[in-house]
């Protein structure tokens, strides 16, 4: 099997406070694939946007502790001196954000800006950097690109600020995007298109993405592959159609019955999860949704329970493991997918079960059964997610 293009394994990030250090990303391992879009999903809160950020090197905060590795075509991100990551970042690495204002200058042209990006990595001309910079935006989308170079970010609309964004975040082509949270500010419209642009790269620059969200439409429409997080650990991974048709976790399962159904009857009220994520110092030793969960069994709470994945998928890749790769290469077709679950029941088997009320009420954050997410019928079958 091909290297992967990004390979993340046991990264831990922790922020001191008060004398103690906050493990607010455990354990998160992970592979992206060239060419594959992946999704990070989870509430807010969730450690979406650190993982992110230390994976791009840019977390500054004095006593930071970052452990595990992150290895970039074979190059370990963490603990790469600055410089290094200076030289990775634009030219191989490039991040996009919910807020394109916060990654422009209001006082130079968008046009000046994607110039002196190009610049900086490429010995050009400021009149080559410039024709580059309009190729560039004509091919995000944007229209009368020439003209549009020449304005300052406020004159452009939030879905042209986007465009521009993603224009100087590829200006060096970059073979990993990491765009954190990309539509979250804009309207559905636009939203739709930018998604479409994002989808496009890995055809017209051989991009991989790392999409954040906590949109699991948004995934839906994009990813091929979704991770979940929850509490800065990984719930479950898998290929997005899977995961999105057999949830193995009740946490991915609630977050799927939380999308308004497309088609058939609407429901009069969509499920909410109740209660919070726990904060990062009283998360439970065992699963961190136990608090949450409808289906909460004596045996999520000892330790936290591996990464869910369906079976006969790799745990990192979230792919076909090697034995079923074997298999399709000698011409058979692939074993059919089995789908894990952590004690989500088989549609007609009875619930585990239930903690009793003191066992519940003893834990932080706990709802009592009577306030837990009720068991959802469409939690079992997948149908109503399909
Ligand atoms: N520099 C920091 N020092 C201490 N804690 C931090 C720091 N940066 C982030 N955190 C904490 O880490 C946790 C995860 O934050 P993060 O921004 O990664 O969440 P997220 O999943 O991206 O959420 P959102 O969708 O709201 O952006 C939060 O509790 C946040 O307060």
């Amino acid at each position: 099997m091909a290297a992967p293009l990004l390979d993340v394994r046991d990264l831990c990030v922790s922020f001191p406070s008060r004398g103690r250090m906050i493990p607010i990303v455990e354990h998160v391992s992970f592979t992206l694939g060239e060419r594959d879009i992946l999704g990070l999903v989870g509430e807010s809160g969730s450690g979406k946007s650190v993982t992110a950020m230390a994976l791009m090197g840019l977390i500054d905060s004095p006593g930071v502790q970052i452990t595990g590795s992150a290895l970039f075509r074979g190059q370990e991100l963490v603990g790469l001196p600055q410089k290094q990551l200076r030289r990775l970042r634009g030219r191989e690495i490039a991040m996009i954000f919910q807020d394109p204002m916060t990654a422009f200058t209001p006082v130079y042209t968008i046009g000046w800006q994607i110039d002196e990006q190009i610049r900086a990595h490429e010995r050009l001309s400021r009149k080559q950097a410039r024709a580059r910079t309009v190729e560039l935006l004509a091919e995000m989308g944007v229209p009368d690109p020439a003209r549009t170079a020449d304005r300052y970010p406020h004159q452009l609309s939030g879905g042209l600020r986007q465009r521009a964004m993603i224009a100087m975040a590829l200006s060096c082509n970059p073979s990993l995007l990491i765009a954190d949270e990309p539509t979250t500010a804009l309207d559905v419209t636009v939203q739709a298109q930018i998604l479409e642009l994002i989808r496009s790269l890995r055809s017209t620059y051989g991009s991989s993405v790392l999409l954040i969200t906590h949109d699991m439409g948004v995934v839906a429409e994009t990813c091929d592959t979704t991770l979940v997080l929850y509490s800065g650990r990984v719930a479950e991974t898998g290929p997005t159609d899977a995961l999105f048709a057999h949830p193995g976790h009740p946490y991915t399962a609630a977050l799927l019955a939380s999308i308004p159904p497309l088609d058939g009857p609407r429901p009069h009220r969509l499920p909410a999860i109740a209660g919070a994520p726990p904060p990062p110092l009283e998360r439970p030793a065992g699963c961190a949704f136990a608090p949450r969960c409808a289906y909460v069994h004596d045996t999520c709470l000892p330790a936290p329970p591996p990464p869910l994945v369906p079976t006969g998928y790799h745990p990192l890749t979230a792919q076909p493991d090697e034995a079923s790769a074997h298999t399709s290469a000698a011409g058979t077709s692939p074993p059919p997918v089995q789908f894990a679950a952590c004690v989500l029941p088989a549609e007609g088997t009875p619930l585990p079960a239930r903690l009793t009320h003191s066992e519940l009420s003893t834990k932080p954050n706990f709802d009592t059964p009577d306030q837990a997410l009720p068991p959802p019928t469409s939690f079992s079958s997948g149908e109503a997610h399909q």
